[in-house]
């Protein structure tokens, strides 16, 4: 469908913490979290609501407004997904998860599947990708490969920062998906790390720098 950058001042503040040479495991891992927050607020804004009657305070009945329709699964890409696990949990808790591994071949750049294990019926579920980085799209557009496979139609994709090649990759190879991203950046360098980026998110993430 098409990709939703997120000019929110919160959210360009906290990924420009992130870009910081020299950020602690520990700042990193809270400000992906955070991040990942703030993106779910967004990347959830079309879910629909209908109109129920409940008991309010005084004991009148009173209308209000709840989520209906498909239910979520979050979908993290192993392993750098885990580090926006809590901060998209936060907003929907009772999501079911379900875990895609892919690691990049660093002298390819292709992603090789390594483990998946999704929620039954996903089919009746809206699919939520997590992972912090959209490079060259192959591991993005893998994951979204496996989702359809599996019987799910409808996928939102989160990613902190996105290269221009890696959306247009995943794009054309899906056009119905939507990407959410704090930041669509400059280019891929010879090594297929986004610039200006974050450098390795899952190394920073987990600490094995
Ligand atoms: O768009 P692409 O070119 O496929 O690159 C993006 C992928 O690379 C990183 O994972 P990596 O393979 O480094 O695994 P890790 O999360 O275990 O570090 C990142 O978290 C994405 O999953
Ligand atoms: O810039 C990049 C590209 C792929 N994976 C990362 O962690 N960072
Ligand atoms: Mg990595």
């Amino acid at each position: 469908m098409t990709i939703h950058v997120i000019n929110h001042p919160l959210v360009k503040h906290k990924l420009g913490l992130m870009r910081q040479q020299g950020i602690s495991t520990k700042s990193f891992r809270e400000l992906a979290a955070e991040v990942g927050t703030l993106l779910t607020y967004e990347a959830t804004k079309s879910l629909e609501v209908e109109t129920v009657m409940i008991t309010g305070w005084d004991g009148s009945e009173i209308p209000v407004e709840h989520i209906k329709g498909k239910k979520i699964t979050v979908v993290p890409i192993l392993r750098a997904g885990l580090g926006m696990m809590d901060g998209v949990m936060n907003l929907i808790p009772s999501a079911k998860v379900s875990v895609v591994g892919l690691q990049r071949n660093e002298e390819t750049l292709e992603p090789v599947p390594y483990f998946e294990k999704l929620v039954g019926k996903i089919d009746e579920r809206i699919s939520l990708i997590i992972d912090p980085m959209l490079a060259t799209g192959g591991s993005m557009i893998a994951t979204i490969d496996m989702l359809k496979k599996a019987g799910c139609q409808d996928i939102k994709v989160i990613v902190l920062v996105a290269a221009p090649e890696g959306v247009q990759k995943t794009l054309e190879a899906h056009p119905d998906i939507e990407i959410f991203t704090a930041s669509l950046d400059q280019c891929l360098n010879d090594k297929g790390y986004i610039i200006p980026g974050l450098g390795d998110a899952g190394d920073k993430i987990f600490g094995t720098l």
